[in-house]
């Protein structure tokens, strides 16, 4: 086995691993023992991945074995029925899961939802015009991402965060986020639990209620676009692709119900955290914001917004959000894959089993592939040969598992980036002391994906112009939104 941290009293590395920050103690083991470590959790072995190089050996060229996921009893099998796609094992289900994801989500579909994304960026843009708390721009941000999100899904959108389907929505996600949290249940140790009778398995009930509640969502969900298909009222997205062709697919509804959840699972919080990101840098890197603004101003100019098209245009814009991504990652210890087979890497044995962990925050800082890595530094990003850096996915994780949202997620970023930048400076809000309040660049809140802390930030337009512009283009996608909103 590769070397790693020695297992503590109880047998196993728990006790070592902060429950505040583990990937902190992940990268620095990785940094002690080298780039790829073993340690234990119960008697589960665990691999952590702490370079480029082997994360990419391992997870994406031996996919075939390395795109498993840790057993999750509680979350995967009690409350998800073995169909959420986060928990589930890598296996012919997975397969036409995924099948349905592609082709919704492939790198040429993304383009039917760029009109989409431009217009609820134009909303979220007229928002930030009026707003007076400095905390406010956040739930403004989560609007236009759940909207995105939804109507990809589902075909509808949503207006604030109160909508019924915004809070059943986060409901759900606080019954998986429950049973997430380690050791809290006994079955995830001792799964012969699970051989007592159902009645006796306490653990089970509260979880089965919340189960109900999920089931009756989603399944609500996606019947109401089957009835609008029957009417010949359903808005294409990823349901009616999926519905008209279930049976290619060979999904349940079911398992249909719990894919087309999958987006808002895994495509929400994501991508307002990397927006938030990206917001956290400008404020620590002032000069870095003039820079992209400049490069905006002279190939968009103030007469215009700018617009997918100009993508290939804003190398500097691309490679902010490129850095953004690595210098704070939103999943940074990795989502943990499982081997599935036994396997040797660099003479050392990895067990069928193992969960591997590609960790990410260790990887960003791989010396090899980004030097002096706490720094802040688009330019890292443009004037290089290395295919690792200019198709740059990292972020996103590895092998079969890759994010099947990426190119959605930087359409969404990159509309909203760009045009931030073209409209407003983003500044620090000022104190009750008249001082500027730059938040802590480095505090964030731990889980499977970590965010910064919450933080005030100031979006101040740019140009009365600008001003103007923002507010006419907000009515006109206001009145074609419309199509979309909820009956
Ligand atoms: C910046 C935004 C995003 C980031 C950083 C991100 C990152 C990730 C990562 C690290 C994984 C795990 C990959 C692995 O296991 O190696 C993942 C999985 C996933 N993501 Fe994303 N994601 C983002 C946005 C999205 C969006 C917008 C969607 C959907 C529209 C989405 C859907 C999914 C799904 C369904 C999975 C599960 C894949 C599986 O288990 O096989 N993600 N994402």
């Amino acid at each position: 086995m590769p070397p790693g941290p020695p297992r503590s009293f109880w047998g196993d590395n728990r006790a070592d691993i902060s429950t505040e920050h583990p990937w902190k103690t992940f990268t620095k083991w990785n940094k002690q023992y080298g780039p790829v470590i073993s340690l234990y959790l119960g008697w589960t072995p665990v691999v952590v991945l702490g370079s480029a190089q082997a994360a990419c050996d391992l997870l994406d060229k031996r996919s075939e074995i390395y795109s498993g996921r840790p057993r999750s009893i509680m979350a995967g099998e009690i409350l998800s029925w073995g169909v959420r796609a986060i928990t589930m094992s890598y296996g012919p289900r997975y397969k036409k899961w995924r099948a349905l994801m592609q082709a919704s989500l492939n790198s040429g579909a993304v383009a039917q939802y760029r009109p989409l994304q431009s217009l609820e960026s134009k909303l979220f843009l007229r928002k930030l015009l009026d707003v007076n708390d400095p905390m406010e721009y956040r739930g403004h941000l989560s609007v236009f991402q759940m909207s995105v999100i939804f109507r990809l899904a589902y075909g509808r959108r949503v207006r604030t965060l109160q909508d019924d389907i915004v809070l059943a929505n986060m409901q759900a996600g606080i019954n998986f986020g429950k049973v997430q949290v380690p050791g809290k249940y006994l079955v995830e140790s001792w799964p012969f639990l699970l051989w007592l009778p159902h009645r006796l398995q306490w653990f089970r009930h509260d979880v089965e209620k919340a189960r109900e509640h999920d089931l009756e969502l989603y399944m609500g969900l996606m019947n109401r676009v089957r009835k609008q298909m029957a009417d010949g009222t359903a808005q294409p997205s990823m349901a009616t692709l999926g519905l008209e062709r279930q049976h290619e697919f060979g999904l349940t509804d079911l398992e249909m119900a719990y894919t087309l959840a999958g987006p808002w699972d895994a495509g929400v919080g994501t991508t307002v955290i990397t927006i938030e990101i990206f917001l956290l840098a400008m404020l620590h890197y002032p000069k870095i914001m003039k820079k992209a603004q400049l490069e905006i101003d002279q190939v968009v100019g103030s007469s215009r917004m700018p617009e997918f098209e100009d993508t290939d245009s804003l190398p500097y814009v691309n490679a902010v959000m490129k850095e953004v991504a690595r210098w704070r990652p939103v999943a940074r210890t990795g989502f943990p894959h499982a081997l599935t087979e036994d396997d040797t890497y660099n003479g050392y044995f990895l067990p069928k089993g193992a969960t591997i962990y590609p960790n990410i925050d260790a990887i960003m800082q791989d010396p090899e592939l980004f030097p002096k890595s706490e720094a802040f530094h688009p330019e890292r990003f443009l004037d290089t040969t290395n295919p690792k850096l200019q198709n740059f996915t990292i972020q996103f994780g590895f092998g079969r598992r890759l994010c099947p949202g990426l190119y959605v997620a930087n359409q969404s970023i990159f509309i909203i980036i760009a045009r931030l930048l073209w409209a407003y400076d983003i500044v620090p809000a000022t104190g009750p002391d008249g001082q500027a309040v730059i938040p802590p660049d480095d505090a964030f809140i731990t889980g499977l994906i970590t965010r910064p802390v919450p933080f005030p930030c100031v979006f101040r337009a740019r140009s009365r112009a600008v001003g103007n512009m923002i507010v006419l283009e907000a009515d006109r996608a206001e009145a074609e939104t419309a199509r979309w909103d909820a009956d």
